[in-house]
């Protein structure tokens, strides 16, 4: 990867088979046409797969992300992370521990999600390459998503550290992805706003 971190994240897709209606593979086509920059394979929740299946899929999408040069992260499953040979892995405050997945893995890039000041101070965020703030705005596609923080969390964030790549995440559309850049983020984190879309080139290129 040429690029910095911070502009690899600037359109970072996020999506597993449960998200999508039509074939995620061709989804994932198109919309590395079109422009992401970034790609996170979260295959989790109602309907999700597991085991082989997972794996295979995640195989597909690896290599669509090959093709184009796009990054390639694992959510949550440390086990993928080899398997799917993949750039990095983005783990939750209720995931596996930052410092256990740095041993794990030394040359990964690693993110972690952060909602609130009480997690930041309980995490070892010099360990870590990046961070997801969230939710910003409202969401249905996480059930168990905590309440929306607003753009004032990416302020925060960017004043209490001015240079980690930083990217918004939850309730992002087009109509809103300007003010979470404005506010101090490096890049969007979406899933609906493209899984949901009727015309995924359009929306990517506005994003
Ligand atoms: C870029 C990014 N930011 C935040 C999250 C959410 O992670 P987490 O809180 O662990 O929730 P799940 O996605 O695992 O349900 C993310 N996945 N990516
Ligand atoms: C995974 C995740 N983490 C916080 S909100 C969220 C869901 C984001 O989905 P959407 O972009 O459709 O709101
Ligand atoms: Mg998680």
């Amino acid at each position: 990867m040429e690029q910095t971190l911070e502009k690899a994240l600037r359109i970072y897709f996020i999506m597993g088979s449960q998200n999508c209606k039509q074939d995620p593979v061709s989804l994932l086509k198109e919309a590395a046409k079109a422009g992401i920059t970034a790609f996170q394979f979260r295959e989790k929740g109602k309907g999700a797969l597991t085991g082989s299946p997972k794996l295979e899929l995640g195989k597909k999408l690896r290599e669509v992300c090959w093709e184009h040069q796009l990054l390639f992260i694992v959510n949550d499953d440390v086990e993928l992370v080899d398997k799917l040979e993949a750039d990095g892995l983005h783990v939750g405050q209720d995931d596996r521990s930052v410092q256990e997945v740095r041993d794990e893995f030394p040359e990964k890039i690693i993110g972690l999600s952060v909602s609130n000041s009480h997690e930041v101070d309980e995490s070892p965020i010099e360990l870590v390459d990046y961070l997801g703030a969230g939710p910003i705005f409202g969401t249905t596609t996480k059930p168990d998503a905590k309440k929306p923080v607003g753009i004032e969390w990416i302020q925060d964030l960017r004043e209490q550290f001015p240079t980690i790549p930083l990217v918004g995440i939850g309730g992002i559309h087009v109509d809103n992805a300007a003010s979470v850049m404005e506010a101090g983020a490096n890049g969007v984190a979406v899933i609906s706003a493209i899984t949901d879309s009727v015309n995924v080139t359009h929306t990517v290129r506005q994003l």
